[in-house]
């Protein structure tokens, strides 16, 4: 018997994002081929974006998806996430050159604090929520923060292009194939004092960090080169990832809904204390996931550089949380 159709939400659908992003749920990708969707999109109530956002939804319509059920346009959150079973919060302002992610939050953090309340009213009691929108994870700390009647472990915080991001560059360095990768993980912000880990990562069974055995390539090379892509994007393309984001998003959502198989992925949670991160920071840890659930990979070693380096994200985020307290 075929699936009844569920509710996806997509914030800032006229964007560069939504724009890679739409026509790969609509294609199956992120809920699996059987899985009819109705696509719930938000735009800012601008007579430009809302023209926009016709158009893109006139191109789905020309891809004739089957698994297209409906689509809605919408300028305000409090239609556009009725009975949403999930939503992406992607609608932000973008950075540019010269600037960090955290430079976003005044602009930005008012957004989540209005959708979170909406998701809060109005969304289905299971939607599951990922923010793309920068700084990501401070950004789903406000909308969980929000939405006091929903779950606080269905917010989380987009880490997975940092995670495919160090998966790439392992792949590189070992030349090994990027899919063989394990038990890799990304601590932390979505900011550059994220602390991407291969200790435990092996491939085909055998130990990452001894077949690098270079703690300088770790340190001066690998960990600046992915907390820093970000930024290297933008300065090449002049505008910030895109592509590659998105993609990310249909990772981290696809997993979370239909599971990962038993393989570590990355994914900005809100902690519950684990690993002396405080409760409610949404912090990139190493989850399995399964049955449309995560779960935190826990009692893993945190040795002396690993914990500077945890400290310094954890810093970060905390600083975060203090400059939005007066809109929570
Ligand atoms: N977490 C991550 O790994 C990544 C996050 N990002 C972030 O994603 C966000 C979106 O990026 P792009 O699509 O490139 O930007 P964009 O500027 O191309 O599109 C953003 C869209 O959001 C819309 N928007 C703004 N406020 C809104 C609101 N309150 N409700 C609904 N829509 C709203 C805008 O009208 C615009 O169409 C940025 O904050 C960017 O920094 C980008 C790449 C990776
Ligand atoms: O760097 C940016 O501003 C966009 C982003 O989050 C990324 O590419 O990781």
């Amino acid at each position: 018997m075929s699936k009844s159709p569920v509710r996806v939400a997509v914030t800032g659908a006229a964007g560069q994002i939504g724009y890679a992003l739409l026509f790969r749920i609509a294609a199956g990708e992120m809920l699996g081929k059987d899985q009819p969707v109705v696509l719930q999109l938000l735009e800012i109530p601008d007579e430009k974006a809302q023209k926009a956002l016709k158009g893109v939804m006139m191109e789905l319509e020309d891809c004739a998806f089957p698994l297209l059920a409906g689509m809605e346009a919408h300028s305000d959150p409090m239609t556009a996430f009725k009975d949403v079973d999930y939503a992406l919060l992607v609608g932000a302002r973008p950075r540019g050159p010269g600037m960090e992610r955290k430079d976003l939050l005044s602009a930005n953090a008012q957004i989540f604090t209005a959708q979170g309340k909406a998701l809060n009213a109005v969304a289905s009691r299971n939607v599951k929520v990922l923010v793309v929108g920068n700084p990501a994870n401070t950004n789903a700390y406000i909308a969980m923060k929000s939405a006091p009647d929903l779950p606080r472990r269905n917010f989380t915080a987009m880490l997975r292009l940092d995670h495919n991001r160090a998966a790439s560059q392992i792949a590189a360095r070992t030349g090994k194939p990027v899919a063989s990768i394990e038990k890799l993980t990304v601590w932390g912000n979505h900011s550059p004092t994220m602390y991407a880990d291969y200790r435990f990562a092996t491939i085909g069974g055998q130990s990452v960090k001894q077949l690098i055995n270079d703690d300088a390539w770790n340190r001066d090379t690998f960990l600046p080169t992915v907390g820093k892509r970000g930024a290297a994007i933008i300065e090449a393309r002049g505008l910030s990832s895109a592509a590659s984001a998105a993609n990310a998003a249909i990772d981290h959502m696809r997993d979370w809904v239909l599971g990962s198989n038993g393989k570590w992925v990355t994914m900005g949670i809100p902690s519950d204390g684990q690993y002396d991160i405080p409760q409610d920071v949404v912090f990139g840890f190493p989850v399995t996931t399964e049955n449309g659930e995560y779960k935190l990979v826990e009692g893993l070693e945190i040795d002396a550089f690993s914990r500077e380096r945890i400290n310094l994200t954890l810093k970060e985020l905390l600083e975060e949380q203090d400059g939005v307290k007066h809109l929570l």
